[in-house]
């Protein structure tokens, strides 16, 4: 390892981040109401072109009037190579309460579009004397996001997470296929007469992992378009999990669930990880560096290993 210690990201549940238009304020109680961890009200792509001013009205009234409760509550701006991205920052940050804690940039290119934002952000935090630093969260969803992931997510301190946009990232990408997330039909290899099929979503998920992990930016999964299909978001969720994400987002409410399941440590794993985090104390203090637990190895790595588990687990109060 690098002399330089891996920093740590936020320490906050982002577990699932449940989206709704900001054209639609009839939800947004019910949103607050959810056991989701962040909330994000959409200003880019469920609203349309006529829709954006009365949605970023809709958007700024509540902030303050609707009690989020101790959810982080985050607003996705309009993208960079659009006309609206600018007066969404400038309205947002003049205009709505201190409650806010996050803006999402959505499309990110490279790290000169995080500076752009945060420019701005900070010109206008000073001017209107603004307590809290507004905190960043970015999709990647484009080529020339993914092949720039590592600095995108160096670019900023305000920077807190990174998700994986499944269906614009297929569209930059010209992926034949209209399916968000998921298992996708024709993604398979054959061997002597049987399919196995395998993940697209998998590379972008590691660059995004091993990025957010150098730079101490949580990676996030982001969304599962067939909200039909709960077997379907779990296997997704459960893999993305695995690949060290911390969460993943819902586009509609009974995926909040799905996704708090999945990415809150079971009892057993936990329990395992407490065991061997024992285990190793006590061969430490016999001067050991590894010993066996239910007949494997675990190890000094084994320790950092558990206590992502255990952290997890304590930040969720298990
Ligand atoms: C997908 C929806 C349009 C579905 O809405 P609706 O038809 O109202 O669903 P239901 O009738 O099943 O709703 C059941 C009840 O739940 C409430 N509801 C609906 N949606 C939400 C929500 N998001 N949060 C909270 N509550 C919600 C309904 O009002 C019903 O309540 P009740 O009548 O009291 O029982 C809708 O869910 C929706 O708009 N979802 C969010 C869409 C969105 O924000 N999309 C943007 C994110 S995904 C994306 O952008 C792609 C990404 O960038 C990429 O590139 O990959
Ligand atoms: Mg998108």
């Amino acid at each position: 390892m690098s002399f330089r210690i891996q920093p740590a990201p936020p320490a906050r549940l982002n577990r699932c981040q449940l989206f709704g238009p900001g054209s639609r304020p009839a939800i947004f109680e019910k949103m607050a109401a959810s056991a989701a961890d962040v909330i994000n009200l959409d200003l880019e792509d469920s609203v349309s072109p006529d829709d954006k001013p009365a949605a970023r009205a809709n958007i700024i009234e509540a902030i303050g009037d609707v009690d989020w409760g101790d959810k982080t509550l985050s607003v996705r701006i309009n993208s960079l190579d659009t006309p609206f991205w600018y007066r969404d920052v400038v309205d947002l940050l003049e205009q709505a309460s201190e409650r806010l804690d996050q803006i999402m940039i959505p499309k990110v290119g490279n790290a000169a579009d995080l500076y752009a934002v945060d420019a701005l952000v900070t010109a206008i935090e000073a001017a209107k004397g603004r307590k809290k630093k507004i905190a960043f969260e970015v999709i990647i969803e484009s080529a020339a996001g993914i092949c720039h992931v590592e600095e995108i997510a160096a670019a900023t301190p305000r920077l807190q997470a990174m998700s994986l946009g499944a269906a614009d990232f297929a569209a930059s990408m010209g992926m034949a296929t209209t399916g968000i997330g998921g298992t996708q039909k024709w993604y398979y290899m054959h061997h002597e007469g049987v399919n196995y099929w395998s993940d697209p979503w998998h590379w972008a998920q590691a660059a995004i992992v091993a990025a957010c992990r150098t730079h101490g930016v949580l990676p996030v999964d982001g969304p599962f378009g067939d909200f039909s299909d709960d077997e379907g978001f779990r296997t997704q969720a459960r893999r993305s999990a695995t690949l060290g994400m911390v969460g993943k987002w819902a586009i509609h409410p009974k995926q909040v669930a799905l996704a708090n399941e999945v990415f809150t440590p079971s009892e057993d794993a936990v329990g395992e990880a407490r065991e061997i985090l024992s285990a190793m104390e006590e061969a430490t203090a016999r001067g050991e560096g590894a010993t066996v637990y239910k007949g494997r190895l675990v190890d000094i790595a084994s320790i950092k290993q558990a206590e992502v588990i255990v952290r997890q687990a304590e930040m969720i109060g298990l």
